[in-house]
């Protein structure tokens, strides 16, 4: 008997097609290349000019995009430290499969505490490709594009990183 997580009785099902073959078939290695930043630091822009650099050359990627997973996948969760974790581990698990489709895999999360992106690297250890958006604080609030900086300063909304 196996044991993973909280189920029992759960075995890995081997596929025919395997990561090898979808590279062939494919002709680019899957991999996962992880956005992180505050809001307003450019995550979304960048991960769209990269998305669309790949297909005007020919390779597969697809965004994984903090607002949008939330609109679904994640539509459950808030931004206290605990739900921001578990979007992450999501994210990381789902970008994974992703890399091993054989897709080049853009994810584009604030993703704040260290410990969880290094969750994530550690699922794919060679293919896990970390771009940091190292903007200033003032400068992200200066753009302030959604206007999440100033409810946040007016105290209307909780959970936007300041510091
Ligand atoms: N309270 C609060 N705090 C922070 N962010 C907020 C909040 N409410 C909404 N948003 C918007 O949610 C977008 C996605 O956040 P992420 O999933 O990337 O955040 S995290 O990785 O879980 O920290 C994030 O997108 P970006 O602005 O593109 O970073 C924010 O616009
Ligand atoms: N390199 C850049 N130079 C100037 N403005 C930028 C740059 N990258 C993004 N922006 C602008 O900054 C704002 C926030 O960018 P966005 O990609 O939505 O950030 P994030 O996804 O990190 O919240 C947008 O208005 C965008 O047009």
């Amino acid at each position: 008997m196996s044991t993973m997580g909280n189920s029992t009785n759960i075995f890995w099902q081997e596929s025919p097609v395997g990561k090898l073959e979808r590279r062939k078939l494919l002709n680019q290695k899957g991999c996962v290349v992880w956005i992180t930043g505050l809001s307003g630091s450019g995550k979304s822009t960048l991960a769209c000019s990269l998305s669309w650099e790949l297909h005007t050359r020919g390779k597969l990627s697809y965004i994984l995009d903090g607002d949008n997973v939330r609109h679904g996948l994640n539509k459950d969760l808030g931004f206290k430290a605990e739900d921001r974790t578990e979007n992450i581990r999501r994210v990381g698990e789902v970008a994974k499969l992703f890399a091993d489709a054989g897709l080049i895999c853009i994810a584009s999360l604030i993703s704040p505490y260290g410990k969880d992106r290094d969750a994530c690297r550690a699922m794919l250890p060679d293919a896990f490709i970390e771009v940091f958006m190292n903007m200033p604080l003032a400068l992200c609030e200066e753009r302030d594009p959604k206007g999440l900086y100033k409810l946040a300063r007016a105290g209307k909304i909780k959970g936007v990183l300041l510091a």
